[in-house]
């Protein structure tokens, strides 16, 4: 799909849910959002430790406030705690020290791996959490067919997952959780295990569900262009155990244009990280 598909009936609402800075914001790509300073902070992890039962300190003393409509992505040395940082937030794994804020009644969370279900449709796979919240089947039909739509999946409603590509089965995915209208949505390397152009095209449209939805984003990733095309910050974190070494302000505004990966701006910035990952990883 060369442009994101929106489905315009869902379109007033969603802008409805739209942070009032970043609506503000201009279209032209220009500009930084300088009054995200001033909105509430919608995730919080403050000294957050995690020691896992066999001793491994994955985390330590780590602080990291972002706020409503913020899109910050992690990069850091593999085994470093990035997704161990997710599972907190979302209450898969509590952390041993500090505290965590969040809405997780509002909470998405999307992981590498599509985790679809083999013998449900499109269509009941993106039905599925609001399911187990007990959507009625009305609501839910009429949910669904919207967020597929919005992913770009009309068509493809019956299609059972063996017949998707991968980056269908992670539209897919997107979609699912979007059903749910998060607040808060967690990326863990989404896109890691797909093709280049895919990944970029995927990194566009999610950039669009975000500009619209108006979710506040926290996206791990290993690739450093990646992260600083999708983000409005950038954090690095030291190898294990896992702290915030540095904090990076994206200065392009959204939503973005495929030729700001060919800017200079864009490539300083991506060398400036990698100059400090680099030191994250030699430590
Ligand atoms: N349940 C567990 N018990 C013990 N150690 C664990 C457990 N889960 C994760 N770890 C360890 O904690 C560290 C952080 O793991 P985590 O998966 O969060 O890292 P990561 O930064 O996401 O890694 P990658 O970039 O390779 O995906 C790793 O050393 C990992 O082996």
């Amino acid at each position: 799909m060369a442009s994101p598909a929106i489905d315009k009936k869902g379109e007033q609402a969603q802008m409805e849910n739209q942070p009032a800075a970043l609506s503000a914001q201009g279209t032209s790509g220009q500009g930084t959002d300088n009054r995200a300073a001033e909105r509430p902070v919608a995730l919080a992890f403050d000294n957050v430790g995690m020691q896992f039962p066999d001793g491994t300190i994955a985390l330590e003393n780590v602080t990291l406030h972002i706020r409503q409509g913020e899109f910050v992505s992690v990069v850091g040395p593999s085994g470093c705690g990035k997704s161990t940082l997710l599972k907190i937030a979302s209450g898969l794994v509590p952390q041993t020290s500090g505290t965590v804020s969040v809405d997780r009644n509002n909470l998405g969370y999307t992981f590498q791996d599509a985790t679809l279900l083999p013998w449900r449709k499109v269509l009941g796979n993106v039905e599925l959490l609001m399911e187990l919240r007990g959507y009625p089947a009305a609501e839910r039909r009429r949910i669904a067919m919207e967020q597929i739509a919005l992913v770009g999946l009309s068509g493809f409603e019956n299609h059972y997952p063996k017949r998707l590509s991968g980056g269908m089965k992670m539209r897919a995915s997107l979609a699912r959780s979007l059903a749910l209208n998060p607040s808060v949505f967690m990326f863990d390397e989404p896109f890691g295990a797909l093709d280049e152009i895919t990944r970029e095209r995927l990194n566009d449209e999610l950039i669009s569900l975000y500009v619209r939805k108006g979710f506040t984003g926290l996206f791990i990733t290993h690739s450093i262009p990646e992260a600083v095309y999708m983000s409005s910050k950038v954090v690095v974190m030291s190898r294990r155990p896992g702290r915030i070494l540095k904090t990076f302000d994206v200065p392009f505004g959204f939503p973005r244009s495929p030729e700001l990966r060919y800017d200079a701006a864009f490539s300083a910035l991506c060398g400036e990280i990698s100059i400090s990952l680099r030191q994250a990883i030699e430590g």
